[in-house]
């Protein structure tokens, strides 16, 4: 079989081969143990360890190939799936690629409300969220308000004169305010997600991956802390740090214990500040590299 012939018998799992979450989604794959190996300019990858091809396609149609059945399992935005109207099963979010599609119209218009541009120019890469969320106001406004699809550099569209507003992704609202932008209204929030085909053979796969996956998601979201403390203070502090189930407690030998938890990390800073305040002492706090619940 040549380097770039799919398996027939194969999982395929579809992974943005550039842009915004080629980082992560690599990152998060290498992290859940699933190892494979890319040729230089080959878009399809074998798995080491699991009857399955990985297959790098641009994340704007990662949606449409999971739908129709091409592919088993992939990651791609909300925004995605929801613009192509995909049938897919949403297996889980994945904590990354949050941002909202907004309407943005020029600071300079001083339009500050989404119905005043009923009937406008608007330029997106999102044309039938953004039909969607334009309708009823047309239909309110008597008006037909213009959509035209451009596949990239949205912001420019109302610099450039061929646009009175603009839908696009905005998360720190940089590219927005560089192009003399701001938000008028929010058409959805979007993040990543790992979504699957509903009727995919390959269930057993689709089930392993959504474990290691979330099993590594966990594992960047804790820390395990562990600490020493005197029988007398044992409740009052492992009370703060009750864990996902329960602490683990370990009697020492001087009758003290030995206590370890997982945190979440956002909360890490302020356990520990907690625990020593009452008492604990030895606080030490560790990363994880993966986990299963
Ligand atoms: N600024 C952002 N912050 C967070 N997530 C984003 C951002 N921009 C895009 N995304 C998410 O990543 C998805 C893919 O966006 P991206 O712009 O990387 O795609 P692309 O068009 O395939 O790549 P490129 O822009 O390099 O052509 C979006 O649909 C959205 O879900
Ligand atoms: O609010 P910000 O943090 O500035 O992010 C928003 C920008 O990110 C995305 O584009 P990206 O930079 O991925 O490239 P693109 O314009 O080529 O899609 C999106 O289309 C916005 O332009």
């Amino acid at each position: 079989m040549s380097a770039n012939t799919v398996n027939p018998d194969h999982c395929l799992f579809a992974v943005p081969k550039k842009g915004r979450l080629y980082e992560k989604v690599t990152a998060m794959l290498k992290g859940a143990g699933v190892e494979y190996h890319r040729e230089p300019r080959l878009d399809i990858a074998i798995c080491k360890d699991l009857p399955m091809t990985m297959v790098f396609l641009p994340a704007s149609d990662i949606s449409k190939y999971v739908g129709e059945g091409n592919v088993d399992i992939g990651v791609t935005g909300i925004d995605i799936v929801e613009e192509n109207c995909s049938e897919v099963e949403r297996v889980m979010d994945l904590g990354f690629g949050a941002c909202r599609l907004c309407v943005q119209a020029p600071v300079a218009s001083q339009i500050t409300d989404v119905k005043d541009l009923a009937g406008k120019r608007i330029v997106t890469s999102f044309p039938t969220l953004t039909k969607k969320f334009f309708d009823p106001i047309d239909a309110e406004k008597g008006v037909t308000t213009s959509i035209r699809f451009v596949s990239g550099s949205v912001e420019a569209a109302c610099g450039l004169g061929l646009a009175d507003a603009v839908v696009d992704l905005v998360e720190t609202g940089t590219t927005m305010k560089a192009a003399g932008l701001e938000v008028v209204g929010t058409v959805l929030q979007t993040e990543s997600i790992l979504i699957t085909n509903p009727d995919s053979k390959h269930k057993k796969i689709v089930e392993l991956l959504k474990h290691r996956i979330e099993g590594y998601i966990t594992s960047k979201k804790f820390v395990m802390v562990s600490y020493n403390c005197s029988a007398d203070i044992l409740d009052a502090v492992s009370s703060i740090t009750p864990g996902k189930r329960s602490p683990t407690i370990t009697a020492l030998t001087d009758g003290g214990h030995a206590v370890s938890s997982l945190v979440s990390k956002k909360e890490i800073v302020r356990v520990m500040d907690d625990l020593h305040a009452a008492g604990a002492r030895d606080i030490l706090v560790f990363e994880l590299s993966n986990s299963r619940m």
